[in-house]
């Protein structure tokens, strides 16, 4: 049986006369890893952050775990956690100093270096953000949005300008959080992450949503329409090279 932990109808989103997000519907299954897959500029981020409670929208309904956003927005902040933008943390603190701020905005007692252990920074407790390389930030940017032990937590782009291992560290990293039922949204515009990471994708384009399903289905959606992809001949790719003579552990440390 699937529980919809979020459901959007309708919504919309004018900047002006610019209409950024027109009239979506979908929902997201508790326990899923979600995707909204799209371009630069499809809406993604907008349609985020309205649900995120960080934006307002147009039009159109939103509820999360059963709170109707326009009512219940603080319910709904309770509930879930947010990537910010590493740039947005306060830059004089250590790790473990920003986790208790957090925490203290929370009003919850938490153990930070046991956060820091599950993203594999404990070694960096004393560092400040600015002493992490991207990927570090991106991991301990994901262990914010735990602090508040959420039922949902939305990550967006979170892969972008990390390496090949430091990509697949951070994706073992959300499969993870998923696997202790955390339900998992998250933005991108790379394939191989969806196709890795989503149990069911929505491609959003210029606004709307032109499909939705899982990765697998999609394709076979494709297919079923007839189209054949140019056979591939080589049996590995660029990328195999690369993590192949460079191995899949993490750099950084
Ligand atoms: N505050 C704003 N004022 C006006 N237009 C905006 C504003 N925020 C976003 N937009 C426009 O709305 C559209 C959707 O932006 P959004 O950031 O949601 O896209 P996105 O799918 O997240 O793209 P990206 O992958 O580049 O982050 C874009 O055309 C953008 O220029």
């Amino acid at each position: 049986m699937v529980n919809t932990i979020i459901s959007v109808q309708d919504l919309v989103k004018n900047y002006g006369s610019f209409e950024a997000v027109k009239g979506i519907s979908f929902a997201v299954y508790e326990g899923e890893i979600f995707g909204l897959l799209g371009p630069n500029g499809a809406g993604k981020s907008t349609t985020l952050e309205i649900i995120e409670t960080l934006r307002t929208k147009t039009s159109g309904s939103v509820m999360v775990n059963g709170f109707d956003l326009d009512n219940e927005p603080h319910e709904i902040k309770k509930i879930i956690g947010v990537q910010l933008q590493t740039s947005g943390f306060y830059p004089n603190l250590n790790l473990v100093q920003l986790i208790h701020l957090f925490a203290g905005l929370y009003n919850r007692e938490i153990d930070a270096m046991a956060l820091l252990d599950s993203v594999n920074l404990r070694d960096k407790a004393k560092a400040k953000v600015k002493e992490l390389s991207g990927g570090q930030k991106q991991r301990f940017s994901i262990a914010t949005t735990l602090i508040n032990d959420p039922k949902i937590i939305f990550l967006d782009e979170p892969t972008t300008g990390l390496d090949p291992q430091a990509r697949r560290n951070l994706w073992d990293l959300i499969r993870d959080i998923r696997s202790k039922g955390t339900t998992v949204i998250i933005t991108t515009h790379y394939m191989d992450e969806a196709e890795y990471l989503c149990d069911r994708v929505a491609i959003v384009d210029s606004g709307k949503i032109v499909a939705l399903n899982s990765p697998d289905g999609l394709i076979d959606e494709l297919v079923a329409t007839g189209f054949e992809r140019p056979k591939e001949v080589k049996q590995a790719n660029l990328e195999d090279v690369f993590i192949t003579l460079t191995g899949k552990s993490l750099r950084e440390n």
